[in-house]
């Protein structure tokens, strides 16, 4: 028996690369809704009302919207939008950090944003570990592909080819900082520097840490070497085939192309200077591959109770 799908926002950035992920798959019916239709109220309403399961691939007011829609059906939502990320009776659709049982067996399931994926990913293991301290201010600098937001910014990127770099979130409160506190387990806010670069997709989500300076405020639990992180991340995600943790060695360079083809993977990296005074922890992945539409296959997978990585780009 086929289980059904309705993507909600199929024409959009995220939900195009999800139908993607998904068009070829024997197991799923994909219920979209035509141009014609694919706003129209009613359409969605009995479209949720229908489905198995809806992708939410919409803007958080639009994403609102169709939960409210959804009351009373038997529908098993995953929300890629920002809306539902620390909201109560949501799963944050994180197999890794939230584990996987959790998503599993949730309804209600909030695909995590593409930068708190990398940066998540590398703090989460190291603050649970109390090998990193929860009430450190943390920075976080990171530069995505223009994809990551979405058509408006696509267009943007495409028709002014002179934009070089694109610092924003310059007034902080980015709407991503939450969802980076919460799930790396932190006390403050992180102080965190999003950029964007005239590449379609692809993600840099780096963390700096003056580990000499932390442990002489008293910060650190004894000496953490940088090599001792990297052996926590290592330890943490082996065995998985979505998050690698790459050696640790020092290259000249790291390269973000322009060409980067799709993929769900997401690689960590651990710098440290000679001496273990700093490191750098660095996630790189695709912010709409396990930054969104490879996430929110990967849990649709396991709610629906499929192999975790299947129809995943790795
Ligand atoms: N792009 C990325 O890398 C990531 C995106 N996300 C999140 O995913 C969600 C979708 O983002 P993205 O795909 O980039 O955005 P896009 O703007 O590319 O797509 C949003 C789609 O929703 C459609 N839409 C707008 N209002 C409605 C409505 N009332 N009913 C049905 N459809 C509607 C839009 O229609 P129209 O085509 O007419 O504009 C558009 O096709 C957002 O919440 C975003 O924050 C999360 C992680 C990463
Ligand atoms: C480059 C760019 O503009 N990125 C988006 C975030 C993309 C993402 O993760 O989206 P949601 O959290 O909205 O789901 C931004 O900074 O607002």
């Amino acid at each position: 028996m086929s289980i059904s799908v309705f993507i909600d926002g199929a024409a959009g950035t995220t939900g195009l690369e999800i139908a993607d992920r998904l068009g070829g798959r024997a197991e799923f019916d994909l219920i979209i809704l035509d141009d014609a239709r694919r706003k129209d109220s009613a359409a969605r309403k009995e479209a949720l009302h229908a489905a198995d399961f809806a992708v939410l691939c919409l803007h958080d007011d639009a994403a609102i919207e169709a939960v409210a829609m959804a009351q009373g059906s038997k529908v098993r939502i995953i929300d890629a939008s920002t809306a539902h990320r620390v909201a109560d009776g949501w799963t944050y659709g994180f197999p890794e950090i939230s584990g996987p049982e959790a998503v599993a067996n949730a309804t209600r399931v909030s695909n995590p944003g593409c930068y708190p994926t990398g940066f998540i990913a590398l703090m989460a293991p190291l603050v649970r570990a109390k090998m990193l301290p929860a009430d450190w201010p943390y920075t976080v600098n990171a530069v995505s592909g223009y994809s990551g937001g979405g058509k408006a910014l696509i267009e943007r990127f495409e028709e002014d080819r002179d934009i070089a770099f694109r610092a924003y979130g310059l007034g902080m409160g980015h709407k991503h900082v939450p969802e980076m506190k919460r799930y790396a387990g932190l006390a403050h806010d992180p102080v965190f520097a999003p950029s964007v670069i005239p590449a379609h997709r692809g993600m840099w989500v780096e963390v700096p840490l003056p580990l000499a300076a932390m442990s002489m405020l008293g910060k650190l639990a004894g000496a953490q070497a940088p090599a001792n992180l990297h052996a926590k991340l290592a330890e943490f995600y082996e065995g998985s085939q979505i998050v690698r943790v790459a050696p640790m060695e020092t290259p000249a360079e790291l390269l973000l192309r322009g060409s980067m083809a799709p993929s769900d993977a997401l690689t960590l990296h651990v710098f440290g200077s000679a001496d273990g005074s700093q490191a750098r922890l660095v996630a790189v992945l695709d912010n709409l591959g396990k930054g969104a539409s490879g996430a929110a296959v990967q849990s649709l997978n396991l709610m629906a109770g499929l192999p975790e990585t299947a129809g995943l780009a790795l």
